[in-house]
């Protein structure tokens, strides 16, 4: 596989707290990547490291081939970032943004910028500062895509926009990825609006992976057994998560340990939130 971003052993101390660490990842080139966690993960920290805008305190950290660390106008030019909020100068105009946009970028694409935002009736002569969320975020997301990035990183894009806001905002991103073949890197903590639009994901807790590949192998890779009530199986290998009502017991299993070890127990395929929210439920065992 192409690689879009690697990083080996990764982390990100502030004072002696560790926001990432131990953090190695292999994401493929054309891939539109989920970065999931609680609040305090480290996805922003990662996001952060990603698009150079903090310097790794151990490890590495690679963008297209390129080490990121550097922040180098060359790394830079094929990244593509809307940051969490997706603030925008709010006493600019769209058109004094988007020149703004073309007076600091390697690469621009004003014809792309102005057809996106006029497909979705978005007035170039507004203030950024009244328009709405939605549209802010839109034009965040013009202003990012406008570069051509090779990999399109979105802090939490969908975060306090309505549902037609967030549908519309994936539809741009998923237009974006089907005519340009680009990497996307999206942290949300909105797991239906992911399921339709990703096919890799990366779960992070307490500041590590706890979870990393494409998403239709993670989802093989796991059952949910059901049998009757016990208390045996709490301590199993390959037990992600127990749950007991009066009569049955649900374990969540990586198939490698589970299905085998319980021959007549229901076993049944789960679903990519039931998968992410068991995972986040379970107790990290820290690494710091
Ligand atoms: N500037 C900072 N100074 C000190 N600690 C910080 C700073 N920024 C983040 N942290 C800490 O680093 C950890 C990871 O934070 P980060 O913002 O990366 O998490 P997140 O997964 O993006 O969270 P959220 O979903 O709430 O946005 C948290 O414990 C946070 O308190």
């Amino acid at each position: 596989m192409n690689t879009a971003l690697e990083t080996k052993s990764l982390g990100l101390r502030y004072g002696k707290a560790w926001a990432l660490r131990d953090c190695t990842l292999r994401l493929p080139a054309g891939s539109v990547i989920a970065l999931v966690g609680p609040n305090g993960a480290g996805k922003t920290t990662l996001l952060q490291l990603v698009t150079g805008l903090l310097h790794p305190t151990e490890g590495t950290v690679e963008v297209l081939g390129q080490d990121a660390r550097a922040g180098s106008a060359e790394a830079l030019a094929k990244v593509g970032f809307v940051a969490q909020e997706h603030p925008l100068y709010q006493g600019f105009s769209v058109s004094d943004l988007l020149r703004m946009g073309r007076a600091l970028n390697l690469r621009w694409d004003q014809p792309l910028a102005e057809r996106r935002l006029g497909e979705l009736a978005i007035p170039l002569a507004k203030r950024a500062g009244s328009l709405s969320g939605g549209q802010q975020a839109q034009v965040a997301l013009a202003l990012a895509l406008a570069k051509r990035p090779a990999l399109l990183v979105l802090d939490e894009p969908l975060a306090n926009l309505d549902p037609i806001a967030r549908r519309d905002f994936m539809r741009t991103v998923m237009a974006a990825v089907a005519e340009d073949e680009i990497t996307v890197l999206l942290s949300s903590h909105v797991i239906a609006d992911l399921e339709a639009a990703c096919d890799w994901l990366v779960l992070l807790k307490g500041g590590t992976p706890q979870l990393a590949g494409a998403i239709e192998e993670v989802l093989a890779g796991h059952r949910m057994l059901t049998g009757p009530r016990t208390d045996a199986e709490a301590s199993m290998p390959g037990l992600v998560r127990a749950t007991y009502s009066d009569r049955h017991t649900d374990l969540l299993v990586r198939t490698e340990t589970g299905p085998d070890l319980h021959p007549t127990w229901r076993s049944q395929p789960v679903g990519l939130e039931e998968l992410i929210l068991a995972y986040l439920e379970r107790p990290t065992e820290l690494t710091r």
